[in-house]
């Protein structure tokens, strides 16, 4: 935007991987037939109590720590009071003044340049019912998702480009996954996201009217609900229009953001304290013993990799990616394979065969042991490479030893210069053409006769001793 500055600031949800929902004993799991996950309690029939699930705070003070944000160890739930029919108990219960998380910060990367974003708050609430519209003009209402307890991040409005609210979305994903405490899969509904966009011109100090995008179903639709509200907003103003404060939709099918309605302000929501829960204390000994289960985050392994390691900068990205994939290559090197060539292997061969397979790292054969020892076999000479992707396959299709495998299947390397000079010989003497080749000055021949020579060992040879004596023989000739 060439007159505007845009702001933006993120509200994510997300949703808490707790057996049993926040304020009832109802599974809280992704999936059950409609209206099968429900509870009295959830549903807000008379007379009923919640009670808080300890493990969905244990979990949002987890997420909230990982972070960086700061703990309210007195804290308390509130009531914030809305009528929709995917509520059936007209509130819902959420943390208003007192979040269980605040002043937090993720640093991002975009471009090669790094930044903080402030994370303003995090609380604790409960999911509301889902709403199924049909074309029929009706809609259907299931109340599983009721009562899940979820967290909302609130973003600082210190993101600057739909760029950066792309980064900083899978910046926020990939600490939650790791702490372990969600799934984030924004195609299951338990990471959503609310993004909220507004124009100043460049040295204004005050913020434009915000404009609050929902129905951003991927990251990708994030980002384009953003780029498109950047220009819709910049044209209005350029025109002498003035924007409301509104809540638009993105439209999937056109690129579009469309209105919703003009946006309430929170005093609508009258919120107050929940009269059926005590407020709730967090006592140090509590709060440390939850700080210790957080894992190393990804931040921190990507150094670790680049410093420790001396991976490349890219190799530690990847691998970091998800916890899996960096616990999984941890323990690779742990059971003693070279890192950067472990790497290779993970980023390589590994990931190709979980996509075709469409499988995750714990439902293959592989293992960190038996990469590891498969590593050390290529290291050692006994397999080529190319023998090795062989044993690869084996491993992942059906798990076991590389050594059985290799000794079984009778996939030892050649590294027999003896041997070798015989079959080289043999070749030679075929390919009177290529010797000529040669001789005119066509280097290419040379690979042509390791070719050969691979191929009547079905791989097998070792590939730089082959290319050693052809290029030893050639010359006797
Ligand atoms: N002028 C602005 N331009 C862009 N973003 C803004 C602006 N002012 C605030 N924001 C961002 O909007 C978000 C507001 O979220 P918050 O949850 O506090 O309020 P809300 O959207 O009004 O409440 P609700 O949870 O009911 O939707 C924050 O991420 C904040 O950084
Ligand atoms: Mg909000
Ligand atoms: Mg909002």
């Amino acid at each position: 935007m060439t007159n505007f500055e845009t702001i933006i600031g993120l509200e994510v949800h997300v949703e808490l991987k707790t057996d049993s929902k926040i304020f009832s004993p109802a599974p809280a799991h992704f999936g059950a037939g409609p209206n099968t996950n429900t509870h009295v309690i959830d549903l807000g029939y008379p007379g009923v109590l919640p009670v808080l699930n300890k493990r969905a705070v244990e979990f949002g003070m987890k997420a909230a720590m990982a972070l960086n944000c700061q703990i309210n160890q007195e804290t308390k739930f509130d009531r914030k009071n809305y009528f929709y029919p995917d509520n059936p108990k007209a509130y819902q219960i959420s943390q208003f003044d007192k979040p269980i998380g605040e002043h937090g910060w993720i640093e991002i990367e975009v471009e090669g340049k790094k930044k903080r974003i402030g994370i303003t708050r995090l609380h604790l609430e409960e999911d509301a019912g889902k709403l199924n519209h049909t074309d029929q003009g009706y809609s259907l209402v299931d109340y599983n998702r009721q009562g899940t307890p979820l967290i909302e991040i609130v973003s600082e409005p210190d993101i600057r480009t739909p760029e950066e609210a792309y980064a900083y979305l899978e910046k926020l994903k990939s600490i939650i996954q790791y702490t372990g405490v969600s799934d984030v899969k924004m195609e299951e509904g338990s990471l959503r996201c609310d993004a909220n966009i507004s124009l100043r011109p460049y040295g204004q100090e005050k913020f434009g009217t915000k404009a609050e995008l929902k129905n951003l179903n991927s990251f990708n639709f994030v980002r384009r609900g953003l780029e498109h509200e950047q220009k819709r907003q910049a044209e209005v103003l350029l025109s002498g229009g003035i924007i409301e404060q509104e809540t638009r939709r993105f439209d999937e099918s056109t690129g579009k953001t469309v209105l919703m309605r003009v946006k309430e302000g929170s005093d609508d929501y009258r919120y107050f304290p929940e009269p059926d829960l005590t407020d709730l204390s967090i006592d140090d000994e509590w709060m440390e013993r939850v700080r210790a289960e957080i894992p190393e985050l990804p931040d921190a392994r990507k150094e670790r990799y680049v410093n420790d390691l001396g991976l490349p900068a890219y190799d530690a990205m990847v691998l970091t990616l998800t916890k899996d994939m960096s616990d999984f290559f941890d323990a690779t090197v742990g059971a003693g394979a070279d890192a950067k060539l472990a790497s290779n292997w993970l980023m390589g061969e590994v990931s190709a065969y979980l996509n075709t397979n469409q499988k995750e790292l714990g439902e293959t054969g592989l293992t960190p042991e038996n990469l590891a020892a498969m590593i050390k076999l290529i290291e050692e000479g006994t397999i080529s490479s190319k023998i090795a992707k062989k044993v690869f396959k084996e491993l992942a299709d059906n798990g076991g030893n590389p050594e059985q495998i290799v000794k079984e299947k009778g996939l030892v390397q050649i590294s027999d210069e003896g041997a070798l000079l015989k079959i080289v010989t043999e070749i030679l003497d075929n390919n009177e053409q290529s010797i000529e080749d040669f001789k005119a000055g066509k280097d290419r021949a040379i690979g042509f006769l390791v070719g050969q020579v691979m191929k009547a060992t079905k791989g097998q040879a070792n590939p730089p001793l082959v290319n050693k004596l052809i290029n030893e023989e050639i010359r006797k000739r």
